[in-house]
C-alpha cells in the first residue's frame, strides 16, 4: 500500500506540470498559425476557440435560426454538439458528428459569427466546453481566441496578446483567398474587430497580465520563436 503511494507521489514529482498558454488578439494577427506551431513544438494540445464560435454559427444558419435575434439564438444554443480535436498537427471540429472544418470558413459564417458570439448564453456554453477541454489536456494546451486570458482561463501560465496593423492583417487575410479585394477585406476586419471589442460579454481585450506582441513587421517564424521563448521562461520560473 505504502509502495503505491510512494510510486504515485514520485511520479507526480517528476512529471512536468501541465502548461496553459492563452493567445488572444484580433483577426489576422497570427493566432492560429502561431498557436499550432508552438503547441506542436512543445508537445501541447491546441484549441481554436474561434472555430467553435464559427461552428455554432454554422449550425444556427443551417437550422433556420434568425442570427439577428439574440433570444432565438439563446434558446437554440445548447442544441448542437460541438467536438474539437486538439492535435495541433491535425485539429478537427465536428457539429453533431459532421465535419465542419470547411463550411465554418465561408464568407457567410465569417460575416455572421460576431452576432452569434455576442449572445451571453452562447458564450457561457462555449466557455464551459473550453474549460473542460483545457482541464483534460494532460501535458497542457495552447488556447487561442479573444477572451481566453481575460475570461476563459484567467489563471493561464502565460498570456500573449497578438496585434498587427489593419493593413498587415488585411494583406495576410486576402493573401489566403485568390482574387480577394484588399480594401473590402480590411473594412470587414475592422467591422468584426469593432463588434468583438464592443460586445458586453467577454469582449476582445488584452488581459492586464498579458504580453503584447506586435507582429506587423515580424515573420511568422519570429513570432513563434518569441512565444516559445516566453513559455520556456515561464516554465523555468515555475
Ligand atoms: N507574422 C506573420 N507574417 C506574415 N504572415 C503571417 C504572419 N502570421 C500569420 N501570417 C499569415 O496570415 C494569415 C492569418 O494568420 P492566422 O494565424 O490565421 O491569424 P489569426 O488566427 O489571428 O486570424 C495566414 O495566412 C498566416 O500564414
Ligand atoms: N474566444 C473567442 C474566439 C472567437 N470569437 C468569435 O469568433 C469569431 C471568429 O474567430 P476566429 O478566431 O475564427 O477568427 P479569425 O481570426 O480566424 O478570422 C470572432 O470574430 C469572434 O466573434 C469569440 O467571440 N471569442
Amino acid at each position: 500500500m505504502s509502495t503505491t503511494v510512494e510510486t504515485v507521489s514520485a511520479a507526480a514529482r517528476t512529471a512536468p506540470a501541465a502548461v496553459i498558454v492563452a493567445i488572444d488578439g484580433p483577426s489576422g494577427t497570427g493566432k492560429s498559425s502561431t498557436s499550432k506551431a508552438v503547441a506542436a513544438q512543445l508537445g501541447l494540445s491546441y484549441l481554436d476557440t474561434g472555430a467553435q464560435y464559427r461552428a455554432i454559427t454554422w449550425w444556427m444558419l443551417n437550422n433556420g435560426i434568425d442570427v439577428q435575434n439574440p433570444a432565438e439564438i439563446a434558446t437554440a444554443a445548447a442544441k448542437p454538439v460541438i467536438v474539437s480535436g486538439t492535435d495541433p498537427s491535425a485539429p478537427t471540429i465536428t457539429v453533431d458528428g459532421e465535419d465542419a472544418s470547411g463550411p465554418i470558413r465561408t464568407q457567410e459564417v465569417t460575416s455572421k459569427v460576431s452576432a452569434v458570439s455576442a449572445v451571453p448564453e452562447v458564450r457561457a456554453l462555449i466557455t464551459e466546453l473550453q474549460r473542460s477541454i483545457a482541464k483534460e489536456a494532460e501535458r497542457g494546451i495552447v488556447v487561442e481566441g479573444r477572451d481566453i486570458g481575460t475570461t476563459v482561463l484567467p489563471d493561464a501560465d502565460i498570456k500573449i496578446f497578438l496585434t498587427a496593423s489593419p493593413e498587415a492583417r488585411a494583406a495576410r487575410r486576402s493573401g489566403e483567398v485568390k482574387g480577394s479585394d484588399l480594401a473590402a477585406t480590411r473594412e470587414a476586419l475592422i467591422k468584426r474587430d469593432a463588434a468583438d471589442s464592443g460586445r458586453k460579454t467577454s469582449p476582445l481585450a488584452k488581459a492586464g497580465d498579458a504580453v503584447e506582441v506586435d507582429t506587423t513587421d515580424l515573420t511568422l517564424t519570429q513570432v513563434i520563436e518569441c512565444v516559445v521563448t516566453l513559455v520556456g521562461e515561464k516554465q523555468a520560473a515555475k
